[in-house]
């Protein structure tokens, strides 16, 4: 025997029905033998409280009763519901008289949802040449008196039970009422919360059932909620043991005292889905898996009570007084923190009690408040407790970082000594985003990135296309899930919270629209998006302004730009005052010397004690093409710049590194990078653009590079033989002293066979000479500039941060 419980949601009207019955009717014809438990179909149970509400309170009840009685007999003509409906009316119309109504009545008022629900199913199925009896569980299922949330007496039960389906069984399936008990006066009780599972498996407890099926609207149990994190997984497979813990922390699917009676009988109970019976859904059994389980529940409607005091320390029976007060007033405690120093006790409790707990409190601790014991008892009504069930504290620094990381601060956290069981008590509105993150984090799945690009130019749209390419190799081989959400340019944003991808451009021309940066995190709050990434490849001034509010607002920062790590230098410090703040990272490694791992690694020597006492190089990737060119060949000075802006090297506007200006700001960022402090204006720059073109606007620059051809072709001659033109950066003097370094930026004349005479294409070289390494320098060289190579510098930083956030 196998024993169905179908949930109201299943029942009702149309396809729920219909597939209850194709199922049942697909049971009969295998000639399994089968008994079937329902609860009260659709919304009936909630529909027929807010009538008796209706009903107490004096107000007009009858236009609810009429649809609710439709709903009710639209799913059968044949099907006859005078009784139930006339002792509804009977009763409503007493309440209302009355003004009053007991526990006992509503306990009759619901189980009339449950009889006409089996008088439904029943009369449907006979319909369908199945033989179908109505059971009225009052008579089988005895119980205490406590209305509203009675224990069953399990002897006497069985025994009703047992007899009951002696007499009907046989090919006659039974369809029996859920919840809805009656106690030894034959007066009608119901057995609380999830009372419809409870009957079920007491049945199959009874009825020694092979397996219990509890058909819900989904798939079966999930490593967390669906609806709320779409990478969940079905889990398979799971033990009591493992449910009991899913049961105790708000898996609505699940109750501890269901599981008990099958646990006791080592009945296996699978969930599957009305709507999708033909997959296997998840089966629970006493066997434990292997590796353990995990998964992410979550107890909503909750309050978190707060009792603060200075005199609670040592304070013997202050925890004693405290549980009285509550349970006095049966208000269950479900999570309880104390500080070690005892000044704060925090406590969960269900949300609808949380008014009735202050108040009892204090007045329990009435005299302590006078005598300055206790000063606070508050209340923070908008908490959500997510338990991570599986998850030992050995390794829950993985998505409690992630969680802070993401700007979630867990108000307690609490963890069970056995059952490997943590729980997090969070605000609300972070529910859904925390679920998110510590779920990426604790199932190897996938972690998600959601990334806010701003600037879609030469650097910019290359690495969306780089980023498009290999993001589906990316997610494989780290586990992480690359999600363009965001692109920006000056004007317009394109936004799309599950990820950008395809034809970009013409999705950004065509559905992009005006924006304020405020609308770019609004949408990732709005969304939930979790490990916030915002990457600037613009050249502007005015986007650094938003760098302050971004990390603010919980994003890391990547950039490409140089203008933030070289503007004042109060900023600089301002900027990353904030970052330690807000726990943010800003990495930036193309800013000098593009794709090459300068900064990165002047940063590890640095740190590390060594003493780099200077830095000379060609730092810039288009200058370097143009002079290596021009040294080499025989060709005017305005072609092969107009061909390092064509290849991608130069800066959007190209005076910003014939100016030196680019180059200025490269030997600024590494002078900062040893904590020296100088500013832009510090630096020693040979302007090589004529004065006469230094004012003029871009577009007529970029018309009159044939004004250089003579003055560089003087230069180029007047060398010396075997020598040939470098553009250098020099950091030199006293570094060890903030403010004793020397900053030059120059046009040089080198032998062509020193390695800054052998440079080639567009490479940069950096010479880094440190205390350690003498008069030989660390030599860092290759593609300095390009749009490949940089937006592939940009692609390794966000990857690095996703490492750093791990
Ligand atoms: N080309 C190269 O080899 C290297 C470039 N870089 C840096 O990369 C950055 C980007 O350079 P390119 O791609 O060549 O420039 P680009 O001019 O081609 O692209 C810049 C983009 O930024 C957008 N933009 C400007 N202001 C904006 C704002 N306030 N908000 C949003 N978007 C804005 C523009 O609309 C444009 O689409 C520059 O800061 C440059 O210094 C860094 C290393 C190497
Ligand atoms: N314009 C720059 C690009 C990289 O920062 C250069 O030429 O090096």
């Amino acid at each position: 025997m196998k024993v169905l419980k179908f949930g109201g949601k299943s029942l009702a009207n149309g396809k729920g029905l219909d597939s209850v019955i194709a199922i049942i009717e697909d049971k009969v014809k295998a000639k399994e033998q089968i008994a079937v438990v329902v609860s009260a179909r659709g919304g009936a149970t909630d529909e027929l409280e807010v009538i008796l509400e209706k009903a107490v309170n004096n107000q007009h009840y009858l236009d609810d009763f009429e649809s609710f009685k439709n709903y009710q007999e639209a799913a059968n003509a044949v099907v006859d519901l005078t009784e139930e409906f006339k002792t509804l009316l009977k009763i409503f119309e007493g309440v209302k008289l009355l003004g009053d109504y007991s526990k006992k009545i509503k306990d009759e008022v619901l189980a009339q949802g449950e009889l006409i629900s089996v008088k439904t199913v029943a009369s449907l199925l006979i319909e369908k040449g199945i033989k179908a009896n109505a059971t009225d569980s009052r008579l089988l299922i005895k119980t205490d008196d406590v209305f509203g949330n009675a224990q069953p007496n399990t002897k006497a039960s069985k025994e009703h039970v047992v007899n009951y389906f002696k007499a009907h069984n046989g090919t006659t399936v039974n369809i029996v009422t859920g919840f809805i008990g009656s106690n030894n006066a034959n007066q009608t009780t119901t057995l609380g919360r999830n009372g419809s599972n409870y009957t079920a498996s007491l049945l199959a407890s009874f009825l020694n059932a092979e397996e219990l099926q509890n058909y819900t609207h989904v798939n079966g149990i999930y490593t967390a909620n669906p609806d709320l994190v779409a990478d969940a997984k079905k889990i398979s497979e799971l033990s009591f043991t493992e449910a009991n813990e899913l049961a105790n922390f708000g898996t609505t699917i699940l109750h501890a005292k269901t599981i008990i009676p099958l646990l006791e009988k080592n009945i296996p109970l699978r969930i599957l889905n009305t709507f999708n019976p033909n997959d296997h859904g998840t089966l629970i059994t006493g066997n434990s898996t292997k590796k353990g389980i995990k998964s992410l529940s979550v107890l909503d409607d909750v309050a978190l009570i707060n009792i603060e005091g200075r005199g609670l320390l040592g304070k013997v029976g202050v925890d004693a007084r405290l549980f009285n007060a509550l349970s006095i007033n049966n208000i269950s405690v479900s999570i309880v923190s104390q500080g070690s120093s005892e000044r704060g006790i925090g406590l969960i409790i269900p949300l609808e009690d949380a008014t009735k707990a202050v108040i009892a409190l204090e007045k329990e601790f009435e005299t302590d408040f006078y005598s300055q014991d206790i000063n606070k008892i508050s209340v923070i009504d908008d908490v959500s407790v997510i338990s991570i069930v599986g998850q030992s504290l050995r390794s829950f620094h993985k998505p409690f970082n992630a969680l802070i990381k993401n700007q979630i601060e867990p108000l307690l956290f609490n963890n069970t000594i056995t059952g490997e069981n943590v729980s997090l008590v969070i605000k609300k509105h972070q529910l859904h985003k925390a679920l998110n993150v510590i779920h990426g984090e604790i199932f190897g799945i996938s972690k998600k990135v959601n990334l806010a690009i701003f600037g879609h130019g030469t650097v910019g749209g290359t690495l969306i296309e780089q980023i498009i390419a290999s993001a589906e190799k990316i997610e494989k081989r780290k586990s992480i899930k690359l999600n363009i959400f965001a692109i920006a340019n000056s004007k317009k944003v394109l936004l799309n919270k599950d990820g950008i991808s395809g034809d970009w451009k013409s999705q950004l021309t065509e559905n992009g629209k005006a924006y304020e940066l405020n609308d770019i995190s609004n949408y990732a709050e709005t969304h939930h998006l979790e490990n916030l990434i915002a990457i600037d490849n613009t050249s502007s001034l005015e986007f650094v302004s938003n760098y302050l509010k971004l990390v603010e607002q919980g994003f890391d920062l990547v950039s490409s730009n140089k203008i933030a790590n070289t503007i004042d230098f109060n900023f600089y410090n301002e900027l990353r005052a904030s970052l330690a703040k807000y726990n943010k990272n800003y990495l930036y490694e193309t800013n000098v010397g593009a794709g090459l791992p300068l900064i990165d690694t002047i940063k590890l020597l640095h740190h590390s004690g060594e003493n780099i006492v200077r830095i000379r190089g060609v730092f810039s990737g288009s200058l370097s093409y143009i002079f290596n060119t021009f040294s080499a060949e025989e060709v005017p000075f305005s072609g092969v710049l107009q061909e390092a802006l064509d290849k991608g090297y130069t800066e959007p506007n190209p005076r910003e590194d014939l100016s030196g200006a680019d180059v200025a700001r490269k030997l600024l960022i590494l002078a900062r990078e040893l904590d020296l402090h100088n500013e832009l204006e510090d630096v020693n720059v040979e302007n090589l653009i004529p004065v006469g073109l230094r004012e003029v606007e871009t577009a007529e620059f970029l018309k009159s590079f044939n004004q250089l051809n003579d003055s560089f072709k003087t230069t180029k001659l007047s060398q010396k033989e075997g020598h040939v033109l470098r553009y250098v950066g020099d950091l030199y003097g006293d570094l060890s002293d903030e403010n004793g370094a020397k900053l030059d930026v120059k046009l040089v004349s080198v032998p062509k066979e020193s390695p800054l005479g052998a440079l080639k294409g567009a490479d940069s070289l950096f010479e880094i000479y440190t205390e350690s390494y003498g008069d030989q320098p660390i030599i860092i060289q290759g593609a300095g500039a390009g749009a490949e190579v940089t937006a592939r510098g940009v692609f390794g930083d966000i990857l690095r941060l996703t490492d750093k956030n791990n």
